[in-house]
């Protein structure tokens, strides 16, 4: 039975769901770093909000670590390299909490249009300062939003439905995507330079960091009002400060900060200034729908392979996962096979669908050929972090589907090509679930892929058979199966012949010196 651990404070419902699919779980929020080493290896997944930081060093001890469910968005506090190095699928829930921020962010709109904490704050002191208070409304005025995905989007039609005027900036918002929302699609300076109240919305990247640095807080108009419900990190906090107490900047609301947990910092007690204390998904709802869906996640990867939300690896449905399985396995035994064949200057893997096979998503079994492929070249290579390491590698990676079938009901083929040229291998499944190799280098032979095998190239001639069968036998090494192809009568031949024992380098040299060996290998599965 699958083991979890929810390491962080998140509603019962989520332990709820894993009991109630047959999955061990363990909740132990507020783990020490050390604590959480301690005991990782113990689990199969873990289930995080944002307190919980698997690094490297903590994810060392993973060693039966599957999935890490992250029960929100950001997934900024898992070291995702070092997950998909480990093979660790992470996910998360994209859409849970999204309602729920986008409130916030506009609470914290009307907390800075109407200042209420510091009215609040003077009221309940006894002072009833009815002329400091003095207000903006929100409605006609033009709100600038820097990111429009699944929560700018939300915040767009509250903010319509309020009358206000919707600008935002987002690169990769369409014109017809502007259009259906109700809004207008502008440049950066655009919106720096209409809002009246700008509000953040993207994930914390190399092109966000800092985007309203000092430079463009200066290009807003003065009494602009910002609210950041999104990252720390996107806002120069210094140079908010300076335009909040130079007046430039009439109000500003973080719920998150450079630093966090944001026990100290600058902006505290500038007037004007309004901070929660990473509130945005903080609501019942939210953290119940998160719970469910992460926990619902984890549970169906688990139990059937099927992947949901995944951020390092390509989506499979349950009903999907269970027919994926054995192409999975016939998928990286050929590349496998393929990896241990090839040796020198990889720079093309196309992967062709034939038959049932083009019926089904592709990209997991891409995924597992480019495991197997580049396995010979790296222990460390899964399913998770290979398609990364093909491209790192400037593998180009190719997928084609033929609906018709051939000689077999389905049928994939990998080719790869080198320095040295193309060549493809091609397998099937017998009876549903057996992988089985059929074509190798356009050669067809048949072979169950497992083990430890011997591969010889050689020229086709009277007497070689019995000739690899006898250097075998004399270094008392046991054969399991020999498979045979070649290529019309006389020309080349392929065998494979699968052993009982350790094929030693010179039992390899050996064979090598038989007379009309054009290649020898010692193959793993
Ligand atoms: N405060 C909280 O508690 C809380 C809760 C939920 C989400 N969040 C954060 O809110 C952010 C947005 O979440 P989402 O669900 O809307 O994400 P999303 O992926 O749906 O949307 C992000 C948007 O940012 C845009 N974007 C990316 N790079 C950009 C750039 N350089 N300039 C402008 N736009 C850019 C993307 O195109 C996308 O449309 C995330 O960082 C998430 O972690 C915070
Ligand atoms: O879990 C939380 O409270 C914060 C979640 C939020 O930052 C997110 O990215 O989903």
């Amino acid at each position: 039975m699958p083991k979890v651990l929810i390491s962080d404070k998140m509603s019962p419902k989520a332990a709820e769901v894993f009991r109630n699919r047959g999955i061990e779980v363990d909740e132990k929020p507020g783990l020490s770093p050390e604590e959480l080493k301690a005991i990782i290896g113990e689990y199969d997944g873990l289930a995080v909000r944002s307190a919980t930081k698997p690094n490297e060093d903590i994810l060392s001890a993973a060693d039966n670590m599957k999935v890490i469910g992250r029960a929100g968005i950001g997934v900024d506090n898992i070291d995702m390299n070092a997950a998909s190095a480990r093979g660790i699928v992470v996910m998360n829930t994209p859409f849970g909490n999204s309602i729920t921020t986008a409130e916030h962010a506009i609470a914290l709109m009307f907390a800075v249009a109407r200042q209420l904490p510091e009215a609040d704050a003077s009221t309940q002191a006894g002072k009833w300062e009815k002329s400091r208070f003095m207000g903006v409304e929100v409605t006609g005025k033009t709100l600038g939003l820097i990111g429009a995905g699944n929560i700018g989007s939300i915040v767009a039609s509250r903010a319509l439905g309020l009358r206000m005027k919707v600008i935002a900036y987002d690169p990769f918002l369409t014109e017809e995507r502007a259009q259906e929302l109700g809004i207008r699609k502008g440049t950066l300076d655009e919106v720096l330079a209409q809002a009246d109240f700008i509000t953040l919305h993207t994930p914390l990247t190399d092109q966000t960091r800092n985007i309203l640095s000092r430079g463009n807080l200066e290009k807003t108009k003065k009494g602009v009002r910002i609210v950041n419900c999104a990252r720390g990190g996107l806002i120069d906090e210094a140079a908010l400060k300076d335009l909040l107490e130079s007046g430039h900047v009439a109000g500003a609301a973080l719920d998150v900060f450079a630093e966090e947990p944001a026990k100290e910092n600058p902006l505290f007690g500038t007037p004007g200034f309004v901070a929660t204390p990473h509130l945005g998904a903080s609501t019942t709802e939210a953290q119940v729908n998160v719970a469910i869906q992460v926990a619902e996640q984890m549970s169906d990867y688990l139990l059937s392979g099927a992947v949901t939300n995944a951020l390092n690896t390509p989506s499979v449905s349950a009903e999907d996962a269970p027919k994926l399985k054995p192409y999975m396995v016939l998928a990286e035994k050929l590349g496998l096979l393929a990896g241990q064949l090839i040796e020198e200057g990889l720079s093309k893997v196309t992967v062709e669908a034939e038959g049932a096979l083009s019926e089904l998503n592709l990209k997991p079994i891409t995924s597992a050929v480019l495991a197997g492929l580049l396995r010979p070249m790296s222990d460390s290579v899964n399913m998770v972090n290979a398609p990364v390491l093909a491209r790192d590698r400037g593998i180009d990676i190719a997928e084609v589907r033929h609906e018709r079938e051939g000689d077999y009901h389905t049928l994939l083929r990998l080719t790869v090509e080198t320095s040295k040229g193309a060549r493809s291998i091609a397998g099937t499944l017998f009876g549903e679930n057996n992988p089985r190799l059929v074509e190798l280098f356009g050669i067809g032979m048949e072979a169950e892929l497992s083990g430890q095998m011997l591969y010889v190239e050689n020229a086709d001639k009277p007497g070689f058979i019995g000739a690899v069968g006898s250097t075998l036998g004399k270094a008392d090494i046991n054969i399991g199966t020999f498979n045979l192809g070649r290529r019309g009568g006389g020309g080349e031949a392929i065998m494979l012949v699968s052993v009982d024992g350790e094929i030693s380098e010179p039992l390899l040299w050996d064979i090598c010196r038989l007379e009309g060996v054009q290649d020898v290998k010692a193959l793993r599965f």
